[in-house]
C-alpha cells in the first residue's frame, strides 16, 4: 500500500516564473505528481482554458463554494478571489500521489495551519531587476500595473520567512533540477518512511 502523498506549496513574487517552473515541472518525468487547478473569479486570458488553466468562476459561485467548506484555502489577490478546491487534493493525497499547489502567500499560510506536513517553497528572482525585465518582457501588464507589481513583490519577498525552502529561478532547468531534490530529499525524511513501514507490517 502506497503512503500518504506529499503537498507541496510553490509561491514566489508575480512575473518571477512560477506558472513557467511549475509547466516544465509536469513535463519532466520525475515524478508522478499532480498540479490542483485553482479556482477564480478573474477573467481568462487570452489562451487560458477553463479546467485546465483555472477554473473560472462568478463571485456568486465563488462563495457558495467558501458557503460548502469546500476550499482547502482561498485568499483575495488583486480584486479577485483565488482558491483551492479541497476533494481534488484529498483524493490524490490519499491515493498516495503528491499534489502541487501553486498558490500566493496568504492562502499558503492558511495551507500552512491545516496541512503542516506540506513543503513550502518560495521561489525568488536574481534580484529585482530582472523581475522587472520578466513582467516586462511576459507583455501582459501596463506600466502602472507593472510598477503595481513591483510594490506587492517587495512585500511578496518579506513573506519568505514563512516558508522552508527558497529557490532561486535563474535559468528554469536549475529551478526545477532544486525544486525536484528537494521533494526527493522531503520524501526520505524518517517520519514519512516509518509510516510507509507501518503500513507495510499492516500497523
Ligand atoms: N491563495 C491562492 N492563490 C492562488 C491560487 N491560484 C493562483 N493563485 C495566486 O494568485 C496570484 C495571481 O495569479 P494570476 O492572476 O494567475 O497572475 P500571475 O501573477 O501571472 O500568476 C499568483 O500569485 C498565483 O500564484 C489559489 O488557488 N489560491
Ligand atoms: N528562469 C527564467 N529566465 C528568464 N525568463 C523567465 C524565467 N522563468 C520565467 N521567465 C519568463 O518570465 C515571465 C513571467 O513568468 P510566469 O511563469 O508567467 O511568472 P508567474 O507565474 O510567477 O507570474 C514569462 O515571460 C516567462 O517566460
Amino acid at each position: 500500500m502506497s503512503n500518504r502523498g506529499m503537498l507541496i506549496v510553490l509561491s514566489g513574487p508575480s512575473g518571477v516564473g512560477k506558472g513557467t517552473v511549475r509547466q516544465a515541472m509536469l513535463e519532466d518525468e520525475f515524478r508522478d505528481f499532480h498540479y490542483s487547478v485553482s479556482m477564480t473569479t478573474r477573467k481568462p486570458r487570452p489562451g487560458e482554458q477553463d479546467g485546465v488553466d483555472y477554473y473560472f468562476v462568478s463571485r456568486e459561485e465563488f462563495e457558495q463554494e467558501i458557503a460548502n467548506d469546500g476550499m482547502l484555502e482561498y485568499a483575495q489577490y488583486v480584486d479577485n478571489y483565488y482558491g483551492t478546491p479541497m476533494k481534488y487534493v484529498n483524493q490524490t493525497l490519499d491515493s498516495g500521489r503528491d499534489v502541487l499547489l501553486e498558490i500566493e502567500v496568504q492562502g499558503a499560510m492558511q495551507v500552512r495551519e491545516n496541512c503542516p506536513d506540506g513543503v513550502f517553497i518560495f521561489l525568488t528572482p536574481p534580484d529585482l531587476l530582472e523581475l522587472r525585465n520578466r513582467i516586462q518582457r511576459r507583455g501582459t501588464d501596463d506600466q502602472a500595473t507593472i510598477d503595481k507589481r513591483m510594490q506587492k513583490a517587495a512585500d511578496e519577498i518579506k513573506m519568505m520567512e514563512n516558508y522552508d525552502y527558497a529557490v532561486v529561478n535563474d535559468e528554469i532547468p536549475n529551478a526545477v533540477q532544486r525544486i525536484e531534490k528537494i521533494i526527493e530529499s522531503e520524501h526520505l525524511r524518517v517520519p514519512r518512511v516509518i509510516d510507509q513501514y507501518k503500513k507495510m507490517i499492516g500497523e
